[in-house]
């Protein structure tokens, strides 16, 4: 005997880009995305019967999101997802939650001789906007957005010191090193009991990722971090006193290291400590530091 203990399905990889048009200055604003929706419900006689008549075809699902796409504003993304979401359960009373993943890719608009183009766009790196919303009936519209594949680099003001060392410990203390990392930054929201409430919110929206992002480039430059744990704590306790309705703020950073190389061989080259110019980048293996920060519980009064 067997029987479903979960079931879900889609589609993933929907490409969509949308271009909207301001009739009266002429300039467009395109927007790109890659989309995966998820449904769950009472479909597992579609698995166990074959029995189809619970199975929205996931080309049905892909064309879904197109022409939502085309009725509805398709940024912040975390309305759209929301929109998406919400059509599936209210559309199919069998689907009881639509899980609904976005990419947003980065199209920047160009600037030429000093002014920003009407309608001509650049790529301006790996980052993307990422958004996943699940959408559950009876129980709101929860909502995690985040940023993944932003990298970044400095060249000092990073340490490394005061760390176990014992009999497996070769690695030296260090008091100025390289840090670089690829940003993996997530914020989960406070649940939202309708779509309506996620509209209202809108504006929040493209804000935390603003200021997640400025918080995230502002602390690691500045900070002269003694780990990488300690300065993504502080990034996180950053994003939450700017965004009032984020519950948690999770990091995922690897450390992608830097080796000094020792020329000394060659010469009497002096390329150590303080005389480092020409490093190794590595491509593996890497540090991988990962944290939630949260805000304190709050303790009850009574
Ligand atoms: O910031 C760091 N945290 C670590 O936990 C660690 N471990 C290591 O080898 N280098 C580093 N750097």
């Amino acid at each position: 005997m067997a029987s479903v203990a979960s079931a879900r399905y889609g589609k993933e990889n929907v490409r969509v880009h949308k271009v909207e048009r301001d009739p009266t200055t002429g300039v467009q604003t395109v927007t790109e995305m890659t989309v995966c929706v998820l449904l769950e419900g009472e479909i597992e006689t579609s698995y166990t019967q074959g029995d189809n008549s619970v199975v929205v075809a996931t080309d049905s699902i892909k064309n879904t999101i197109y022409i939502k796409a085309k009725e509805h504003p398709v940024t912040p993304p975390e309305l759209f997802a929301s929109t998406v979401g919400t059509h599936f359960i209210q559309t199919y009373p069998h689907i009881t939650t639509a899980n609904v993943k976005i990419v947003t890719h980065r199209w920047a608009r160009m600037t030429i001789d000093g002014k920003p183009h009407p309608h001509s766009f650049y790529r301006d790196g790996n980052e993307t906007r990422k958004v996943e919303t699940v959408v559950t009936r009876g129980e709101g519209i929860n909502i995690r957005s985040g940023i993944a594949g932003l990298l970044v680099l400095k060249s000092t003001g990073s340490q490394f010191h005061g760390f176990v060392r014992d009999e497996y410990t070769t690695l030296p203390e260090t008091w100025d090193r390289i840090l670089s990392t690829d940003v993996d930054c997530t914020w989960s929201w406070e649940a939202f009991p309708t779509l309506d409430a996620v509209k209202e919110n809108a504006p929040k929206f493209d804000k935390a990722f603003e200021d997640a992002r400025n918080i995230t480039m502002k602390t690691f430059a500045e900070e002269s971090s003694p780990s990488v744990q300690n300065v993504m704590f502080k990034m996180g306790k950053s994003i939450l006193e700017a965004a009032p309705l984020v519950k948690v703020v999770d990091y995922s950073l690897p450390n992608k290291h830097y080796f000094e190389i020792d020329l000394s061989w060659h010469r009497g080259l002096k390329n150590t400590g303080k005389d480092a110019e020409v490093y190794a980048p590595q491509s593996s293996p890497n540090g991988l530091i990962q944290v939630s920060v949260t805000r304190p519980e709050i303790t009850s009064k009574l």
